[in-house]
């Protein structure tokens, strides 16, 4: 299982959306390319796929969008579909469990109409291996009946252009993978492109708010929009009932204090890890299960919840022999880091191969 797919969501800092992110993402949504803040590279290659498309009169080529989720998969295929002025029909791999479930709606798609089948990779084999056919050829065979008497009825399917969104591009068979025309590769967002979320946001939702208030959010949200527009949410009420209702930098430090997340991003659980990490277990090696047991949690739970980010931050390192954390993570938490601790100045040699490159943080 991918650790974004394990991000419990009702974690203030969890990439997955949680009910009430639906209920106020459609309105916070950029409806047009130009909207579209950030993702240079995937914005001009999509522009030109699309304004080439029209140019033609034709159906796109297949895209596939791979990249951690809130990052804007969703939000990018509903523009392309904007973008030609064409209808689109969403869905999602763990929905189509039957090829049948899938034929239902291919069958019923119109010409030209967008297909977003968010979480590709989680499709059952046989709905897949309907879905190569209906990509290459515009067409599907409906098996009819069962065993030795099953007939195949081939299907004519009008040009449509499917939009496969996945957390895990690895995990796709090639053949699949092989059929999509254009791949855009989701990259996590600069805190200068949140800033610009932010305001974005906190301007549709009527909520005023300073540029070093956005900056102060932009910063905790973990290079995802989906988590700049939860914590702006948040930072909102804070301002309201503790304020003036607006948005300065002290504001949102105070508000996101409250709901524990810190300068870094980092939140409850992450900040126990590394916080076990170092004063325990003096920044390690220390094994997955017993920093588990240190913070009261299952392996799992560390393992797959907390550690992605604290890598992803070059604050902890997996190495074979357990643990680590570097030397931003002591001075994230502010300790002075012992000189014969993993990174430290008096540790053995080759254990900062073991901790890779000094993070620039
Ligand atoms: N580039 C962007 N500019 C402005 N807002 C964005 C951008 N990308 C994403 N958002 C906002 O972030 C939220 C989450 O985006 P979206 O649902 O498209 O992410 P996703 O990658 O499809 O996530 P998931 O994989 O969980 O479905 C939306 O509310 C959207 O408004």
């Amino acid at each position: 299982m991918s650790p974004y797919e394990s991000d419990p969501v009702d974690r203030l800092v969890g990439a997955a959306a949680d009910d009430a992110d639906q209920a106020v993402e459609a309105a916070l949504r950029p409806k047009l390319l130009d909207e579209f803040i950030g993702q240079e590279r995937v914005r001009e290659q999509l522009s030109l796929v699309l304004r080439a498309a029209r140019k033609r009169g034709a159906a796109p080529d297949h895209v596939l969008l791979s990249g951690p989720p809130g990052l804007g998969k969703t939000t990018l295929s509903m523009i392309i579909a904007a973008e030609l002025n064409a209808p689109i029909r969403i869905t999602s791999g763990p929905a189509i469990q039957h090829a049948g479930d899938l034929a239902a709606i291919l069958s019923s798609l119109t010409e030209g109409e967008v297909l977003f089948l968010d979480e590709i990779h989680r499709m059952s084999r046989p709905a897949e291996e309907m879905l190569y056919m209906a990509m290459e050829d515009f067409r599907v065979d409906v098996i009819v009946g069962k065993g030795p008497g099953a007939t195949a009825i081939p299907l004519e399917l009008p040009p449509f252009t499917l939009v496969g969104a996945t957390t895990r591009a690895g995990l796709l068979p090639p053949p699949l993978r092989d059929r999509f025309g254009f791949t855009g590769h989701m990259e996590f967002y600069a805190p200068t492109e949140l800033e610009k979320v932010v305001h974005r946001s906190a301007r549709l939702l009527d909520v005023e708010i300073d540029p070093a208030g956005a900056a102060e959010i932009a910063g905790r949200s973990r290079g995802t929009p989906r988590i700049a527009n939860r914590l702006l949410r948040r930072v909102r009420d804070y301002a309201q009932v503790e304020h003036d209702g607006v948005i300065d930098r002290q504001i949102a430090a105070r508000a996101l204090a409250v709901y524990e997340v810190d300068e870094r991003g980092l939140d409850r659980l992450d900040r126990a890890v590394l916080d076990a990490l170092l004063r325990l277990f003096g920044g390690g090696p220390v094994g997955l299960s017993t920093l588990a047991v240190a913070v009261g949690e299952e392996a799992e739970t560390v393992e797959e919840v907390a550690e992605p980010f604290l890598v992803r931050e070059g604050l902890l390192a997996r190495t074979p022999r357990g643990r680590i954390a570097t030397a931003a993570a002591w001075q994230h938490l502010g300790l002075a880091q012992p000189p014969h601790a993993p990174g430290g100045r008096g540790a053995v040699p080759g254990q900062q191969a073991l901790l890779g490159p000094e993070p620039s943080a």
